[in-house]
């Protein structure tokens, strides 16, 4: 539960699409939810919008610049020491090389290969709605 002293922490996310796939991370050994698959991104800071705080991020992160494309629903989610509210993005690759400095790997996953990873539980919602809109938003599977 959220309240005065433990309010929800603002968590941005981006969903990176290339090529009819999308790029996941793994959290590494030193991260909280080790092991786990998530879309990159972190907390928002004082003063800073979401989508500056995601852009940043992916920056820190992957080393990459990507351009927003547009927002998916947000999802609370309750961990037991702490509340997150974690607000996903569509993005696309606009330059730089990709060099990870928190993640332990990432790759990246079509339509199909998506359902078998271990995610990080607030991720699922998100990846519910991206699976729905998946041809809208990332484009059609190969066949
Ligand atoms: N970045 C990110 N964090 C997520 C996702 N799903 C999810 O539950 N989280 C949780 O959201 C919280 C913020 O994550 P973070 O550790 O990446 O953020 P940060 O780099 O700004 O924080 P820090 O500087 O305190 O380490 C963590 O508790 C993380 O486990 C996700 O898809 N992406």
């Amino acid at each position: 539960m959220s309240n005065s002293k433990n309010p929800i922490i603002p968590v941005t996310c981006a969903i990176i699409i290339q090529g009819g796939k999308v790029l996941l991370a793994k959290r590494s050994a030193l991260m909280d939810l080790a092991g786990k698959w998530e879309f990159p991104g972190g907390k928002i800071e004082e003063g800073e919008s979401g989508e500056e705080c995601l852009l940043r991020e992916i920056k820190e992160e992957l080393g990459i610049q990507v351009e927003l494309l547009a927002p998916l629903s947000p999802v609370n989610f309750s961990y037991p020491t702490k509340v997150i509210q974690l607000i996903p993005f569509t993005a696309r690759w606009a330059s730089g090389e990709l060099r990870l400095a928190e993640h332990d790997q990432v790759e990246w996953y079509d339509q199909n290969q998506l359902n078998s990873l271990d995610l990080a539980p607030a991720d699922i919602p998100i990846v519910h709605e991206l699976q729905e809109k998946w041809v809208k938003l990332v484009g059609p599977n190969e066949s």
